[in-house]
């Protein structure tokens, strides 16, 4: 997808807005548990209940690992859903891969080509060589951690090495990577203290923001410290939209959600123009 459909999706639908499609058997609503494929039933009709406020979808592929080869059949029906009757919605893998070069190459084919994935996110802890395979497809987006959202980002992730911390080593460094501007970053919603920071090293690129609702973090923050004119955010709430109920009114519970936070999300974004 080129980044000018998603600054349209922005613009009209005043949201940035990315649902995180974590869906798991024990929470998803009993009655669902019937069909014969309930993890897409779920995410089909969450997608059907919020398509119009979400810029993004962000499954996290670890909900749809843990169920084997159903899982990930369910995985490939949710973004075939997604690729044919939302085309200008944003997807990203939340996959979390890097490896030796020809290793990475081959889960970005797995992820950009077989799937069918916009975009997946990747650790940098190997590198350069283990970044560079996914930047190489064109029309798509490398989402690498940056400033994680959990309590474990202070183990490594703000330790200085040398002058600066190892985020700030990793958003600098990673700019002269080939076709970096391919690039987007994490920081987490529970860091929005530091975006101001960050965005004077990446002032434009995009960030996916986790971490509002169930972990606790400021929206108002985030839109504080990190936006930018275009705003280059996707903020991400998951467990917040998708279990806001687990009876047979879950689609709309989780609408009702995700409306709630456009319209945080609208006022934010007005103010930027
Ligand atoms: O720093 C990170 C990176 C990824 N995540 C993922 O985002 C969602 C957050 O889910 P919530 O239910 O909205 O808390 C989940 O898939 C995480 O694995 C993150 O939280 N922090």
């Amino acid at each position: 997808m080129d980044a000018n459909i998603l600054f349209e999706q922005i613009k009209k639908k005043q949201s940035v807005l990315c649902v995180g499609l974590d869906t798991d058997l024990e929470k998803v609503p009993q009655h669902l548990l019937l069909e014969e494929d309930p993890i897409f039933a779920f995410n089909k009709a969450i997608i059907d209940a919020t398509h119009h406020v979400t810029v993004a979808y962000k499954p996290n592929t670890a909900f749809y690992e843990a169920y084997g080869i159903k899982g990930w059949q369910s995985l490939k029906k949710t973004i075939n859903y997604l690729n044919d009757n939302h085309p200008d919605i944003f997807t990203i893998a939340d996959a979390k891969r890097g490896d030796i070069g020809n290793t990475s190459s081959r889960y970005a084919k797995a992820f950009f080509e077989d799937l069918g994935f916009d975009s997946v996110t990747t650790a940098p802890y190997m590198g350069k060589d283990s970044i560079e395979p996914f930047l190489a497809f064109e029309g798509k987006f490398t989402i690498m951690l940056a400033l994680t959202s959990n309590p474990g980002a202070f183990d490594f992730q703000t330790q200085k090495v040398g002058a600066a911390e190892l985020y700030k080593k990793v958003l600098e460094t990673s700019k002269s990577w080939e076709n970096s501007e391919r690039l987007m970053y994490v920081v987490g919603a529970t860091k929005a203290e530091y975006l101001a920071e960050i965005r004077q090293i990446i002032p434009k690129a995009f960030l996916l923001v986790p971490g509002v609702g169930a972990q606790g973090g400021s929206m108002d923050d985030v839109f504080k410290y990190g936006a930018t004119e275009t705003a280059g955010l996707l903020i991400n709430s998951s467990r917040g939209i998708i279990y806001a109920s687990a009876e047979k009114d879950f689609a709309e519970a989780a609408a009702a959600e995700a409306e709630k936070l456009q319209r945080q999300m609208a006022v934010h974004l007005k103010q930027l123009n």
